[in-house]
C-alpha cells in the first residue's frame, strides 16, 4: 500500500486533503487531573508541529468556551488533528481532549472509545491524583496504550522521582517509561511527540470495508446545523453519501466532511482510523445519539458499534424565574442550552410556594454551577436555585418501583415499604497525616469504610461506601480544606440501598415550602430540622408581621423559630420633599430583593434556598 494516497475526489475538487495510510495515524486523548497541565500540553503539541503559529498562539486554544477559560476546567471535548514527523515519515494525530472534573468522568469513557492509546500527564509537584487513577484504570480496562508522562519538571518543587514511584504503585506502570516534560516552557514536548507515535498502536481498521464510524459527540452550530464529531473506525465517508445512523434509523446525505485543525477545515473524505467531524442537514441535535454507528445506507455494515450508556443526571435542583412572566424565556435559553450539553435535562414543574420553574438534572454540583451561570450570563434572567438533591427509589406496598428526583414527590410514609438512596464507592487519595480526620468525616457521612492503600509512606487511598447525598453536599470543600488542598476524591456508583429516610418539610407562616424540602435519614431529621430553621431565621428579613417558621416530618412539627416583626421604612430619614432622593433609595431597596420569592406573604431570598445545603456546626 502507497504510504499516502492523494484522494482523487478531493483532487478534482482541487482540495489538497490526502488520506494517510492507518499506519500513519495515532488516535490518543490526554488523561490528568485538574490542572496538572492538560490544555497547555496541548497547546504545546499545536505549537510543535506548526499546527498554529506563534504569533496565532492563545493560551489553552482548546478550551472553546469563554466560561471553560475563565475557569480553567474543560468540560467538553475539541478535537485536533496534528501532524508529527518522526525519522522521515509524517503522521497524523489526533488528539481527543477530555475534562478532568470528577462531574464529567463519562466524557473521558466517550474519548477513550475513539482512542488507541492515552498520554497519562501527571503534576511533578503534586504526583498522582485520584481522578488520575480512576481514568487510568479506565484507560486500562478500554486497552489502550498509556504513554505515562510527568509535567512541570521546570517547578523548583517538582519531585521527579518521588512522583515516578507513586505512579509505579498506584497505576503499576514500568518507571522507565515514564517520559519527562514542562508543557510551559516546552522541555521534552517532542519526546512526547515521538513516544505517541512509536509506543500507541496505529488504528485498526479496513478502509475497503463498508463505511463504520462512531459518533463521540456533536455540536449544534445556529448556522450549520448538527456538527457530528466522528472517529471512523473502517471505510470512508463522502461528501454526497447517503449514510444512516444505526440505532436513530435516520438516514441523511453528507454536505461536508472535515477536520479540526483546531478550526474545521473541509476535506471531502475521511476513511478508517481518522477523525473529523462530518455535517448532513441535520436539524436536530437529537437525530445524533452520542455512542451511535454512523453507516452508508447503501452498504451498510450489519455489526453496529458497542455504544455508550447515556449518563444519568445524579443531582436535581429546581431552576424557578424570579418573575414569572420569563418562565417561557427560560424554557428558550434551556433548551438552547441542552443543544450542546445533552447530560443535562429539564423538565417544567410547579411548586406552590415557588410558581412555575423547571426540574433541572445535572451530573454533579460542579456541571449545576455551570449550567446556572451559563444562563445567567446568555440570557439576562434572574433565577432562584432549589437546593439540590440526589434521586431516590421507592418500593410502594403496592409492589411498584418509582424513581424520584424531587422531595415533593414523595408519597405518604403509609404507602412506601422501601427508601432506597444512592450509594457510591468513593476513593481518597490523601496525605496519610489527614487519613483520621476524614475518616471521622466519613463516620458522621454515614459512611462504611472500605480499605487503606498506601501508595508511600506519606500518601494513601482510603475508600468507602457512603451515600451519595451525602457527598454532593459539601464533602468535597471539606476534604480540601482537611488537607489543605492535597486531597483529591473520585466515586463511582454502586446502586440504591435502602435506608431509614423521611422527607423533612419547612413550613413558612404555617404554609409548607415545598422547595425546602428535603429528604433526610430519621437519624438525622431532628438536628438537620433545627439547624435549618435556624439558618432561615437568619437569612429571612423581618416583615410588618411575625413570620413562624417550623420543621415538620408529616404533621409533627419536630423546631420552631419565629422572626419577630419590624416595619422598615428606608426612607424614612429622607424627610422634607426631595422625591428623587426617595426614588433612588427605593430603587436601589428593590435591586437588593432582586433573589427573591414571594411564599404566600414572605419574601425568601435565593439564600435561604441554599442553606438547606449547609451541614456545619
Ligand atoms: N511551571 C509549569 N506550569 C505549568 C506547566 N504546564 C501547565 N502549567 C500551568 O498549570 C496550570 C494548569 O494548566 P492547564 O493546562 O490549564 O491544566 P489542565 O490540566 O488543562 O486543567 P483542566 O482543563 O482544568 O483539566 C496553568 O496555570 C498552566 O500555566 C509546566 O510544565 N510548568
Amino acid at each position: 500500500m502507497p504510504d499516502e494516497r492523494l484522494d482523487g475526489e478531493n483532487a478534482a475538487k482541487g482540495l489538497t486533503g490526502t488520506m494517510p495510510a492507518t499506519s500513519q495515524i495515532r488516535n490518543f486523548s490526554i488523561i490528568a487531573h485538574i490542572d496538572h497541565g492538560k490544555s497547555t500540553l496541548a497547546d504545546q503539541f499545536l505549537l510543535k508541529t506548526g499546527t498554529i503559529s506563534a504569533r496565532d498562539y492563545r493560551a489553552q486554544l482548546l478550551d472553546g468556551m469563554d466560561l471553560e477559560r475563565e475557569r480553567g476546567i474543560t468540560i467538553q471535548m475539541h478535537p485536533v488533528t496534528i501532524y508529527h514527523e518522526r525519522n522521515g515519515v509524517r503522521y497524523e494525530l489526533n488528539l481527543i481532549d477530555t475534562p478532568g472534573h470528577v462531574d464529567f468522568s463519562y466524557e473521558v469513557s466517550r474519548s477513550m472509545a475513539a482512542c488507541e492509546g492515552a498520554v497519562l500527564l501527571v503534576d511533578a509537584s503534586q504526583g498522582v491524583q485520584a481522578q488520575t487513577v480512576a481514568n487510568a484504570y479506565l484507560a486500562i480496562e478500554n486497552d489502550l496504550k498509556i504513554v505515562p508522562v510527568l509535567n512541570k519538571i521546570d517547578m523548583p518543587a517538582a519531585r521527579p522521582d518521588e512522583m515516578i514511584a507513586e505512579m509505579e504503585q498506584a497505576v503499576g506502570i514500568d518507571g522507565l517509561d515514564v517520559l519527562r516534560c514542562s508543557a510551559k516552557t516546552g522541555m521534552g514536548v517532542e519526546d512526547v511527540l515521538d513516544a505517541i507515535v512509536d509506543r500507541i498502536p496505529a488504528p485498526p481498521g479496513n478502509i475497503d470495508a463498508p463505511l463504520k464510524a462512531l459518533v463521540f459527540n456533536s455540536h449544534f452550530d445556529s448556522f450549520k446545523g448538527v456538527v457530528v464529531y466522528i472517529r471512523v473506525m473502517d471505510g470512508t465517508i463522502k461528501v454526497g453519501q447517503k449514510i444512516r445512523m444505526m440505532q436513530g434509523a435516520r438516514e441523511f446525505t453528507v454536505t461536508d466532511v472535515g477536520q479540526f485543525r483546531p478550526s474545521m477545515v473541509s476535506c471531502g473524505t475521511l476513511s478508517a482510523g481518522q477523525v473529523g467531524y462530518c455535517m448532513a442537514n441535520i436539524k436536530n441535535i437529537e437525530d445524533v445519539r452520542i455512542g451511535d454507528t454512523l453507516t452508508d445506507s447503501v452498504n451498510p455494515t450489519d455489526v453496529a458499534l458497542a455504544g455508550y450508556k447515556q449518563p444519568k443526571p445524579m443531582v436535581y435542583s429546581g431552576l424557578y424565574p424570579v418573575n414569572n412572566n420569563e418562565f417561557e424565556a427560560l424554557r428558550e435559553a434551556l433548551a438552547k442550552l441542552k443543544l450542546n450539553d445533552s447530560s443535562f435535562t429539564f423538565t417544567p414543574e410547579s411548586s406552590e410556594g415557588m410558581g412555575f420553574g423547571f426540574r433541572c438534572g445535572f451530573l454533579g454540583l460542579l456541571h449545576r454551577e455551570i449550567i446556572q451561570q451559563r444562563l445567567e450570563r446568555d440570557c439576562d434572567l434572574d433565577l432562584v436555585q432549589t437546593a439540590p438533591n440526589v434521586t431516590y427509589e421507592l418500593l410502594l406496598t403496592n409492589g411498584e418501583t418509582r424513581i424520584i428526583n424531587n422531595p415533593q414527590e414523595v408519597p405518604d410514609a403509609g404507602s412506601i415499604q422501601e427508601f432506597r438512596e444512592p450509594f457510591v464507592k468513593i476513593n481518597f487519595l490523601l496525605p496519610s497525616d489527614n487519613i483520621g480526620d476524614i475518616m471521622s468525616l466519613c463516620a458522621d457521612r454515614r459512611g462504611t469504610y472500605v480499605k487503606t492503600e498506601y501508595l508511600s509512606p506519606t500518601r494513601a487511598v482510603l475508600i468507602f461506601e457512603i451515600p451519595l447525598s451525602e457527598v454532593i453536599f459539601d464533602l468535597y470543600d471539606k476534604l480540601k480544606s482537611i488537607t489543605r488542598g492535597y486531597g483529591t476524591m473520585d466515586y463511582e456508583f454502586m446502586g440504591y440501598i435502602p435506608g431509614d429516610l423521611v422527607r423533612l418539610d419547612v413550613l413558612v407562616h404555617h404554609k409548607r415550602v415545598d422547595a425546602l424540602s428535603i429528604i433526610v435519614h430519621r437519624s438525622q431529621a431532628e438536628r438537620r430540622g433545627r439547624k435549618l430553621i435556624l439558618k432561615l431565621k437568619d437569612e429571612i428579613d423581618r416583615h410588618m408581621f411575625e413570620v413562624a417558621l417550623q420543621a415538620a416530618i408529616g404533621a409533627r412539627v419536630i423546631a420552631r423559630e419565629t422572626i419577630a416583626a419590624i416595619r422598615k421604612n428606608v426612607t424614612a430619614k429622607c424627610y422634607g420633599g426631595d422625591i428623587t432622593r426617595k426614588r433612588k433609595l427605593w430603587a436601589k431597596q428593590a435591586a437588593g430583593k432582586k433573589r427573591m420569592k414571594q411564599v404566600g406573604q414572605v419574601e425568601i431570598p435565593q439564600e435561604a434556598f441554599m442553606s438547606v445545603l449547609e451541614t456545619d456546626d
